[in-house]
């Protein structure tokens, strides 16, 4: 396997679960429980010191489920089981509270959900990982063409097809996908991981390819692993260009190590996730 693109962090002797990064997940809905739980336990097993999760009230029984260590917030839904608009003003309260959100997994778009990512928007001295169906949601506003901004500490995790909704080039368009994302980058100021085999990093100016990573991670819920991966790396103090680099290379390193012991069409979203610890303790206070 290749050596990570840098160091993970490394903890003071004397840190507490309060130094090592708050993150909150946002997402889920009736049907889509799985998600943002996968997203939350990543976030758990990438070292944040509180992961909390932010779901549908009718979904809350169900996540926190998944994972002891997990908290999680009811938000209001409608009957569908998606975020309501009232969601959007109980979370507004909230967030400044965390070091990093992640945002999307199994949320659906409704205009709750439109709202949220806006707010989220907004939020520019927050560190934010906006996947899926924030993605979608973003997508059904102008923001790909609004005037350009300056975002904040801002990240995008498009898989090909989100990127096509994002930015109007074909899915199967590789090269021009990749140059629709350093467009948007620099329009906003962000950071777009570009997902594949193999996923690309971009900015405004700079590009990096990933070299860990298999067909076996094509697989329900991979992604949503990412989203936690990614935002637990920036809730510990990465800058995002570091936190997508370092993610990805984890993330695909993890898919490896599960395609080893499960094979390529065996192994789940679920394998992947139980590697991240393997792979980040065999990098454990080594110089690389
Ligand atoms: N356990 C759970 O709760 C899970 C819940 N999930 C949640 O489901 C929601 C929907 O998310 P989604 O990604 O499944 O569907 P969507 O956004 O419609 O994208 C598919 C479209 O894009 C196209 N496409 C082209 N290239 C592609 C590529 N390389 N990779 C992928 N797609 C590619 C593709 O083309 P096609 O396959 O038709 O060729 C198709 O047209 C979202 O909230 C997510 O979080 C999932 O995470 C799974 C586990
Ligand atoms: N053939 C492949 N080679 C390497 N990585 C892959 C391959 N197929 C999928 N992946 C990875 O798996 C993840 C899939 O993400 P996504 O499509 O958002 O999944 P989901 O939404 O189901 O969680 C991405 O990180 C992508 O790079
Ligand atoms: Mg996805």
């Amino acid at each position: 396997m290749t050596n990570p693109p840098l160091p993970f962090p490394s903890r003071k002797t004397d840190a507490h679960k309060g130094d090592v990064g708050r993150v909150l997940l946002v997402g889920g809905s009736r049907g889509m429980a799985g998600s943002i739980s996968l997203s939350s336990m990543a976030a758990l097993h990438t070292g944040s010191g509180l992961v909390s999760a932010a779901v549908p009230d009718r979904c809350l029984e169900t996540v926190a489920s998944f994972h002891p260590c997990l908290m999680t917030i009811p938000l209001a839904d409608d009957a569908a089981g998606h975020f309501a608009s009232a969601a959007v003003t109980e979370i507004a309260q909230q967030v400044d509270a965390y070091d990093a959100i992640g945002c999307g997994p199994g949320m659906g778009t409704s205009d709750a959900a439109i709202e949220l990512v806006e707010l989220l928007l907004q939020k520019s001295d927050i560190a934010r990982v906006l996947d899926a169906d924030a993605l979608n949601a973003l997508s059904k506003t102008n923001w790909g063409h609004r005037q350009s901004s300056k975002s904040g500490p801002l990240i995008l995790t498009p898989h090909p097809g989100e990127l096509q909704r994002l930015s109007g080039v074909r899915s199967s368009d590789r090269e021009q996908q990749i140059k629709a994302a350093h467009r948007l980058a620099a329009l906003h100021d962000v950071v777009v991981v570009v997902k594949g085999g193999p996923t690309v990093v971009v900015d405004a100016e700079r590009k990096w390819t990933n070299t860990t990573g298999n067909p076996g991670m094509a697989t329900g819920g991979s992604g949503d692993v990412l989203t936690g991966v990614v935002t637990s790396l920036l809730g510990q103090g990465m800058t995002p260009w570091d936190a997508s680099r370092l993610g990805v290379w984890l993330h695909g390193a993890a898919g490896d190590r599960a395609a080893v012991k499960h094979g390529q069409a065996g192994m789940t979203a679920r394998e992947l996730l139980d590697e991240i610890p393997g792979v980040m303790a065999a990098y454990e206070n080594r110089c690389i």
